[in-house]
């Protein structure tokens, strides 16, 4: 688990590291910048070729076409704020390796804040400073050079205009010409990205992100930012990588809540953290009370590893719950017993053997079962009466529940429903169904945000999960979850963990069953929240392409195996 910080965030560790004397302002540019290049070597390692001395011949992607070589050649674009002194610093340092540089800034240098100042200095004294315009950048001259956009970071607070915007669809033009390979590096974000988002800001509706450059690579500090894994982030950033300019303490202090006075608007359960691989280790996934691991312990019997119940809709309807209920027992869920209507028995049988089947008649006995420690319902469930108060009185047993599906659409049309919603509860809408529990929530995401920070999928999920009382897992490429207390995670499904083939019919089911199957376990709601959308995702890259909900289930002893389990 690491955290995701928000730029507020960012900017008041930041604040607390200087005032404690640990660390100046110009010392954090600095490995800024120093992070950068390194992390540019990284990614391309023969660009490191150049440091110092006679310049080398550029690799054939980056080779000039019209001129045909020299040395590697850099284009940085400063905005006018410390965004732009980090690219100060970066021309500097490339020069130093012998790379051309040519330095470009938004804004006038006379206001540059004192640090972003100190660095345009000492470029200065290197190299020139030309002013930014659309026109100013003529794309044939800059033809095989890496491009460093250092507009905006953490700052960016309103859309972009005039020059910039030129310079955006300069840098929109760089990636079409893919013939051209163009490395663009982001410092911190993709300019006209906002950070807490990961959507753009800009002025109309429409054209979502028309002008958000998309990176090949972005260089953040200490930590990742929400909108680096949320919104369209993953896809503007490119590849993210991650540097250390020594704050890590002040982000431990702040997480855990010993620099309040000096970040006041952190508390600790204001941090968003990123879903990672459950730890097996020692039984516990992160701590947190009640917490046990995915390992088995020996000593016990199916009866201590929790019963989980999956209600099921009527005949022909009941292939959901079962997704959900294979899922259970994989996760591994002592017992799984499907509640089915009386006319829809006889065809459940014919396709179950592990799981167990009940009638709907027996709900209300198996309810009153302490037992049975954890329900899921809501895939095909049905909106009938029946449906309704069945939902009901698995509310009132006030036992541990995820609702999918069809009890979201209940939650969010019937007021008496949703008053009864509580701790235990896990609820699992995709996009559509988040809008039926929320519509101003819905609302106010797809509005197009014209200031930062936009309003982003964290704020919409700990929004109504605090508003129900529960956990909600909104589901998607970015899944987020949040509990009513504020806690937040999001689980990230691009690049290395990308798998769009999970987007199939059944899918949610399965997940569904998978968290309810954790509950049954005894993991508390957002831990099993947390643990099953990471195995959900293990799941389908174990499987790749091809594959249909009914195997994700079955990949989970080979993820269990890879775990060690
Ligand atoms: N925090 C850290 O730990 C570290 C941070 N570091 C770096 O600092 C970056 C944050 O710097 P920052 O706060 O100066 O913000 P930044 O993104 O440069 O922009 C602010 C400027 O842009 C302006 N502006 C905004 N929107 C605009 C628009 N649409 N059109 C025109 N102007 C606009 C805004 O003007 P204002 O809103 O004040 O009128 C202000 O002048 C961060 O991303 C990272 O790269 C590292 O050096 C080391 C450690
Ligand atoms: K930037």
């Amino acid at each position: 688990m690491t955290e995701l910080l928000t730029s507020a965030q960012m900017r008041a560790i930041e604040a607390a590291a200087i005032a404690s004397g640990e660390v100046t302002g110009l010392d954090l540019m600095e490995r800024a910048g120093r992070g950068v290049v390194e992390a540019i070597f990284e990614a391309w390692p023969e660009l490191a070729a150049n440091r110092g001395g006679a310049a080398p011949a550029p690799p054939g992607y980056l080779g000039n076409e019209e001129e045909g070589g020299g040395s590697f050649r850099a284009v940085v674009l400063c905005g006018p704020g410390n965004n732009g002194g980090d690219g100060f610093v970066v021309a500097r340092l490339l020069a130093e390796r012998s790379w051309e540089v040519e330095v470009f800034l938004y804004g006038n240098p006379e206001n540059l804040p004192p640090d972003a100042r100190v660095n345009y200095e000492r470029w200065r004294a290197l190299g020139e400073v030309n002013p930014l315009s659309g026109r100013s950048i003529d794309i044939r001259r800059h033809a095989g050079a890496v491009i460093i956009d250092a507009l905006f970071g953490t700052g960016l607070s309103r859309p972009l205009e005039g020059a910039a915007v030129d310079v955006q669809r300069f840098l929109l033009g760089l990636k079409g010409r893919s013939a051209a390979r163009k490395a663009l590096v982001a410092v911190d974000c993709p300019s006209g990205l906002c950070l807490d988002s990961g959507l753009p800001i800009q002025k109309g509706a429409g054209a979502a992100g028309m002008y958000v450059p998309a990176a090949d690579l972005t260089v953040t500090f200490q930590r990742r930012k929400l909108g680096h894994v949320i919104g369209q982030g993953p896809l503007y950033c490119g590849r993210v990588a991650v540097v250390d300019i020594g704050l890590d303490k002040a982000v431990r202090d702040a997480a855990e809540g010993r620099s309040a006075d000096a970040i006041d608007p952190i508390a600790a359960r204001a941090f968003a953290r990123e879903v990672a691989r459950p730890n097996t280790s020692g039984g516990a996934y992160y701590s947190a009370p009640g917490a046990v691991g995915l390992r088995k312990r020996v000593d016990l019997h199916k009866y201590h590893q929790g019963h989980a119940l999956v209600l099921s809709g009527g005949p022909g309807r009941g292939g959901a719950a079962r997704l959900a209920a294979r899922g259970a027992l994989r996760i591994g869920a002592g017992l799984v017993t499907l509640v089915v209507p009386h006319d829809a028995v006889a065809e459940t049988a014919a396709r179950v053997d592990a799981i167990m089947i009940r009638e709907a008649d027996d709900a209300a006995a198996l309810l009153d079962d302490d037992r049975v420690n954890a329900v899921c319902v809501g895939p095909g469930f049905g909106l009938d009466p029946r449906a309704v108060s069945l939902l009901e009185a698995v509310l009132d047993s006030k036992k541990r529940v995820v609702l999918d599906a069809d009890a979201l659409t209940m939650v969010g049309a019937q007021r008496h429903l949703r008053a009864k919603l509580h701790g235990g509860c896990v609820l699992t809408p995709h996009e559509g169904e988040f809008a039926r529990l929320s519509p101003q929530a819905a609302k106010k995401l797809k509005t197009t945000a014209k200031s930062g920070p936009a309003y982003s999928k964290v704020d919409a999920t700990r929004e109504v999960a605090a508003e129900f009382g529960c956990t909600v897992v909104f589901k998607g490429a970015d899944t987020v979850i949040a509990h009513a207390a504020g806690l937040c995670s999001v689980h990230s499904a691009h690049h290395d963990r990308a798998a769009p083939w999970l987007a199939t019919a059944g899918s949610g089911d399965v997940l569904a069953g998978f968290i309810a199957g954790l509950l049954a376990r005894g993991f508390a709601p957002m831990q099993a929240a947390e643990t099953a959308a990471w195995l959900h995702v293990e799941c389908a890259l174990k499987f790749g392409p091809g594959l249909i909900a009914e195997d994700l289930p079955e990949q989970l002893p080979a993820v269990f195996r890879d775990l060690g389990l």
